[in-house]
């Protein structure tokens, strides 16, 4: 077993790495079914994949379970207004623990829930994507999307608990995997030129389900963010917001593609990486080589690097306009984060939006 600690004072909590790990579930989660009830919380999917490991891991601890359709819609005030009436219907109390079993969706709306739920209830985050494993179930943030955009509306509320069992990556669809391991590849672009060259050397084995590089991909990930979490746990340093890597143009690409199956989160944190990388060496900020060493891993790990390899045909301005609500945005300007090169990424505070918009018109 792996721990990783998130560092947050009296919010401190562990992250539990191990295979198998979700047949042991009741051993982590007994101490909470003590003091009350758990209500998991999942999606259709991994309620017919892996929900009845869970059950059987949880050996007869007292549970509701709440079943929600699975996708980015999720992400709404229709189904926070549903899950919300479900777990007060249960008559759920502070001292139950609500369990978010699923991916980044459902760990993002589960976790939003809790936090606005009798003012504040506690949950734990059992991740089944590759994408919740190494990113998402840690660091507390949460939200829905609005018609406006990505995550506009959510709180900070970290979880007492993370537990990532990698096995449940095997039912995980290819396209899933591939669409968390663009996280993965975040945390080397970073600040960590090293993971970057061990990303070339093993991506290939993570994306093929081998055990041992799987394991390595998501302890180094959460270690990595659980660091920059605890040194800016609500993005006001700068620190955190490192980790909105690919995002700012990833963000702009989703509600371009509609918030749908035609481009997944991770895939539009690709696409979102790589555009990056290009703008910043088409600044002179970073080399034209780094740019391409990022495109080319992206693409050869079956990743979209371009617009058109993301679907995505707006125009520099249509893209730019989605921007408007980045929380990012500072006194009516939008900061950025570009490169100096692989592993040495930075807030650019005064990046003017047209050129923004040239740049993405000259990848069209
Ligand atoms: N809070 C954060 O820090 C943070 C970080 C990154 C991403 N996110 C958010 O996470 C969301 C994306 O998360 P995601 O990529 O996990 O998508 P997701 O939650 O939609 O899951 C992807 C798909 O895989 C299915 N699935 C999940 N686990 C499975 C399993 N083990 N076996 C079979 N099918 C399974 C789901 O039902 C779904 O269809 C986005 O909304 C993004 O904004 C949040
Ligand atoms: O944890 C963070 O901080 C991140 O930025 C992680 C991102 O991968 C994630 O997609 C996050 O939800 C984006 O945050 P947002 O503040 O841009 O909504
Ligand atoms: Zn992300």
């Amino acid at each position: 077993m792996k721990d990783v600690i998130v560092g947050l004072g009296e919010r401190s909590y562990p992250i539990r790495i191990e295979a198998g790990l979700l047949a042991q579930a009741g051993d982590h989660l007994g101490r909470f079914a003590r003091g009350g009830r758990l209500v998991v919380v999942t999606d259709e999917n991994v309620a017919a994949s892996q929900l009845p490991a869970l059950t059987a891991g949880l050996r007869g601890i007292a549970l509701e379970t709440i079943v929600l359709p699975a996708g980015e819609s999720t992400k709404s005030w229709a189904m926070l207004e549903s899950l919300t009436d479900r777990l007060i219907d249960l008559g759920v109390e502070r001292s139950d623990r609500i369990l978010a079993f699923g991916g980044g969706v459902i760990g993002d709306l589960v976790g939003f829930a809790a936090s606005i739920l009798k003012r504040g209830c506690g949950f734990v985050q059992i991740p089944t994507t590759l994408l919740a494993q190494v990113d998402s179930s840690v660091g507390g943030k949460t939200a829905i999307n609005s018609a406006a955009g990505k995550n506009l509306v959510g709180s900070f509320h970290q979880p007492d608990l993370v537990l990532i069992d990698p096995d449940v990556l095997a039912t995980l669809p290819p396209r899933e995997l591939r669409a968390g391991y663009a996280e993965v590849v975040k945390y080397g672009l970073i600040d960590d030129l090293a993971f970057f060259d061990w990303c070339e050397a093993h991506g290939d084995d993570v994306l093929s389900g081998d055990a041992e590089a799987t394991v390595e991909a998501i302890a180094h990930s959460v270690s990595a963010k659980a660091r920059i979490v605890g040194e800016d746990e609500r993005e006001t340093s700068g620190r955190r917001a490192l980790l909105n890597l690919g995002h700012t143009f990833g963000h702009a690409l989703e509600a371009e593609t509609g918030f749908s199956d035609v481009l997944l989160h991770g895939e539009a944190v690709a696409c979102g990486s790589a555009l990056a990388f290009r703008f910043s060496a088409a600044q002179g900020l970073c080399s034209q080589e780094d740019a391409a060493r990022v495109g080319f891993h992206l693409a050869r790990s079956g990743l979209p690097a371009t617009l058109a390899e993301a679907h995505v045909d707006a125009s520099g301005e249509a893209l730019v306009a989605h921007m408007a609500h980045d929380k990012k945005m500072e006194g009516g300007k939008l900061p950025f984060l570009l490169a100096r090169g692989i592993g040495e990424t930075f807030l650019a505070k005064d990046v003017d939006l047209a050129e923004v918009a040239r740049f993405l018109d000259g990848e069209r």
